[in-house]
């Protein structure tokens, strides 16, 4: 379990999470979703501790992430994605993905590397494993970021905006793979996902539940449906406003979203 406990983050005067509390359980795949600025991005780095808290706690598997002993074995937990690929231009497709386990982990070379090569694969890079990261399409890099997620058997994949520096073709051709990674792991108590994105259709068809964060505050934390229900999500004003901006069709859920 990821728990989130009244955290409060500032940059300066800014107060950027304003008490927000949230528990991600075994399973469970929860997006969330914010307007620009709203700390969405700071929250993912608080989990990570990348970021010092000003306030609140956070654990992961009970594991508290302000200690660095403990945010040590954490991160052994969980693996994020980022927004920007953060591959070793320097090192082939399979380096990339084989680096952490093998260092990290202390796993043999010849079991990581097979492993990587089934991963590589399953998103359609089996070709690609001596390329280097300058040779590959942003999509392309994006799903090698995402393999080494992967590779290190995270029980907690975090993922930033992970398509938002991609083109709609690329954006489609990730979140197919994330979405065929949703639909296996979803309540079989394997990799449990936390998404930070701007794709709501994507998010609507894939989460267990969404949060919303609004200037720092988590104001709504529902199961997808009631999430998109006009009595649930859809009755606060400030998520009416989010959706409609998100999709210009203008029709979530069948209900009708005006500003
Ligand atoms: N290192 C930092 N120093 C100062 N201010 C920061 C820092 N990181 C983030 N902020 C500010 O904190 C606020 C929240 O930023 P954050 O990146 O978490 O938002 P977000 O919801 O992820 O936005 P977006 O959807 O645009 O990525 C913003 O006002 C941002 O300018």
């Amino acid at each position: 379990m990821i728990a989130v406990e009244g955290v409060v983050k500032r940059f300066g005067a800014q107060t950027v999470l304003d008490g927000v509390s949230l528990a991600v359980a075994p399973g469970e795949v929860v997006t969330i979703l914010g307007s620009s600025g709203s700390g969405k991005s700071t929250l993912i780095r608080c989990i990570n501790g990348l970021e010092r808290l000003d306030g609140g706690r956070i654990t992961v598997d009970g594991l508290d992430v302000a200690d660095p002993r403990q945010l040590a074995q954490a991160r052994r937990l969980s693996a994020t994605v980022f927004q920007l690929f953060n591959l070793y231009p320097h090192m082939t497709v399979l380096r990339n993905v084989t680096l952490a386990p093998e260092v990290v982990l202390k796993r043999p070379r010849a079991e990581v590397e097979a492993e990587a090569q089934a991963l590589l694969a399953s998103v359609g890079l089996a070709g690609k494993a001596d390329a280097y990261p300058a040779q590959l399409s942003g999509g392309q890099r994006q799903r090698v970021g995402i393999c080494r997620a992967l590779a290190m058997n995270p029980r907690y994949l975090l993922l930033d905006e992970v398509t938002s520096a991609l083109d709609p073709e690329m954006t489609a051709e990730v979140l197919a793979i994330l979405g065929r990674l949703a639909g296996r792991q979803m309540g079989d108590g394997g990799t449990t996902m936390l998404f930070v994105t701007h794709e709501v259709e994507f998010a609507r068809r894939i989460s267990t539940r969404i949060v919303f964060l609004d200037q720092g505050r988590l104001i709504v934390d529902l199961p997808t449906a009631r999430f998109f229900a006009d009595d649930g999500g859809l009755a606060h004003p400030r998520i009416r406003q989010f959706l409609s901006k998100m999709a210009p069709s203008n029709t979530v859920a069948g209900a009708e979203v005006t500003v």
